[in-house]
């Protein structure tokens, strides 16, 4: 009885009680008993302990895949774990609507950045909401104003001429290239150079700059943990962290260089914001960092970040998607419309801005093309307000998602969603009138809406029409299938590897 006693006051006692203690809330907490009764009416794959469905993901070849199997399974509205909190996805052109023209807030997934590092990271405007959000998106506004668009030509043309110029020297030696690395680089110089008026010459952008960290898993499933493993991550950071900085630093530097440079030059900064470059950094200065304090200190990392994220990545992307497509054998037909288009027009002519509209048919090659591989495959909001979606109550807060990618792709929406089809975008076709009216969303919708749609779409139309000018392209066998990789983006995980087959100058093609 004595003995008893004193194990019920000893240490181990107390001891054991706290681990079996802990042990219950590490359970519970990986059950999520909380977001599954508050979503509880919505149908979705059975969640396993802690890691929701984020292994599933990885069989399926990555998040927007799945999306696609549990679209196909649970219908238009369905609750997946992508991350350790549950998103509320849904999968059809009304349900997307209305995510986004209602919720104009995106949500914040965990990163591993600590101290200066995050102050980079709160600076970008992904995630901006509340006053911030309209005073930061108005700055941009007049970056994208027909005048000033027009004023990039030049530059988007210079740009893409280097790259036909590259091109060439592959071609000459029989080389095959990869062509999405090419355009990734003439990218980068293309919106360094019009975002800061300095021409941008490196492909600052690295992929290594969103790839793993060891970190990442447990920030992901334990975010309730983040600052305890944000510090060690950031004292102890592994080789894929380290790779993650090293890709940011090269943009900070270049940044902070090109903004010493011009704090010297401000004649010369007059000059050019008179022609056009370097307006969007003047554009932001004057409306808010500088003028009004809105984004102190920060507003030039959060251009520089906007940049790699949002303009780079993805118009490479959205080329090199709609250059695989037009190189696929099956393809030759709308290749060779896509010739006749740009011979009409002329194969050394440049276009002025307004005779870009003069190619529908290259238009509709780039939309196509963007159908079939969204560069965005998800889009998020956070629920402003309680929700009726398709018959289901969300509650304020919920993270919710737009399965971009399953949408493009579905057979209940497309019809033969498989095939590459520039006709639906063509007015008065039979495919146009079988497109759904508001399924298509490559670059989102509402007030979020990619505020870099039309600059996307003139850089890749001068591109395309300078790089068909002059060749066709011949994909290599080996990527009969294009293996993809996701990140925010998705994009093609080996590059897109092609030979550039110089085309008979115009008086042989008879
Ligand atoms: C083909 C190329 C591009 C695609 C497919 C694309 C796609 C997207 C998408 C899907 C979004 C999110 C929209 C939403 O949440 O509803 C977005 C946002 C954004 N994009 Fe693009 N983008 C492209 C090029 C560009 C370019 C060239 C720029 C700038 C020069 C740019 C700047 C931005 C910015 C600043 C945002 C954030 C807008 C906001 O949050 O208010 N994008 N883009």
């Amino acid at each position: 009885m004595v003995l008893l006693q004193d194990y019920f006051v000893s240490w181990s006692f107390l001891a054991t009680v706290f681990v079996s203690f802990v042990a219950a809330l590490v359970y519970v907490y990986g059950c999520r008993p909380l977001d599954r009764w508050r979503l509880r009416h919505i149908p979705g794959p059975p969640q396993e302990w802690l890691t929701g469905n984020i292994l599933e993901h990885m069989k399926l070849g990555g998040i927007f895949k799945a999306h696609q199997r549990y679209a196909q399974k649970y219908g238009p509205i369905f609750v997946a774990r992508n991350v350790h909190t549950p998103i509320v996805m849904v999968d059809s052109p009304e349900l997307a609507r209305k995510v986004l023209l209602q919720n104009n807030y995106r949500c914040v997934f965990p990163n591993l950045l600590h101290g200066e590092d995050a102050k980079f990271e709160e600076s970008t405007y992904l995630d901006t909401r509340g006053d911030k959000l309209k005073t930061v998106r108005g700055a941009w506004q007049p970056f994208f104003f027909s005048g000033s668009l027009e004023g990039f030509m030049g530059l988007m043309k210079d740009s893409a001429d280097l790259l036909v110029d590259s091109v060439e020297l592959h071609a000459s030696k029989g080389q095959v290239m990869d062509i999405h690395g090419m355009i990734g680089a003439m990218t980068v110089q293309v919106v360094g150079t019009t975002a800061f008026g300095v021409n941008f010459h490196t492909q600052a952008a690295d992929k290594a700059a969103f790839s793993f960290s060891m970190y990442t898993p447990p920030l992901i499933l334990l975010p309730f943990a983040a600052p305890l493993i944000k510090r060690l991550a950031h004292h102890f950071p592994d080789e894929g962290l380290s790779r993650v900085k090293a890709g940011r630093q090269v943009i900070i530097d270049i940044v902070k260089e090109l903004l010493a440079e011009r704090r010297k030059e401000l004649a010369v900064e007059q000059n050019r914001i008179a022609k056009g470059l370097g307006k969007l950094r003047a554009s932001f200065a004057e409306n808010t960092g500088e003028r009004r304090g809105v984004a102190p200190g920060s507003f030039v990392d959060l251009l520089a970040f906007v940049m790699v994220l949002s303009a780079y990545e993805t118009t490479a992307n959205a080329l090199a998607f709609t250059m695989y497509l037009l190189s696929k054998p099956e393809n030759s037909a709308k290749l060779a419309k896509l010739t006749a288009e740009i011979d009409v027009f002329g194969r050394e002519r440049v276009p002025t801005f307004e005779e870009l509209d003069k190619f529908p048919w290259l238009e509709a090659c780039l939309r196509e093309g963007m159908r079939i591989f969204p560069p965005v495959p998800t889009l998020t909001r956070e629920a402003e307000r309680d929700m009726d979606l398709g018959g289901h109550k969300v509650p304020k807060g919920t993270m919710l998602g737009v399965a971009v990618y399953s949408m493009h792709n579905s057979p209940a929406y497309w019809q033969e969603p498989e095939k590459y089809l520039p006709e639906r975008f063509i007015e008065g076709t039979p495919e146009y009138q079988a497109k759904p009216l508001h399924g298509y969303l490559p670059f989102g919708d509402g007030l979020r809406q990619c505020i870099g749609l039309r600059f996307a779409i003139m850089e890749a139309k001068i591109t395309l029409i300078r790089l068909y000018q002059r060749f066709t392209f011949e994909l290599q066998a080996e990527q009969d299938t294009l293996e993809l990789r996701e990140t925010i983006t998705i994009s093609a995980a080996n590059g897109v590897l092609v030979k550039a087959i110089p085309r008979p100058p115009p008086n042989n093609l008879f």
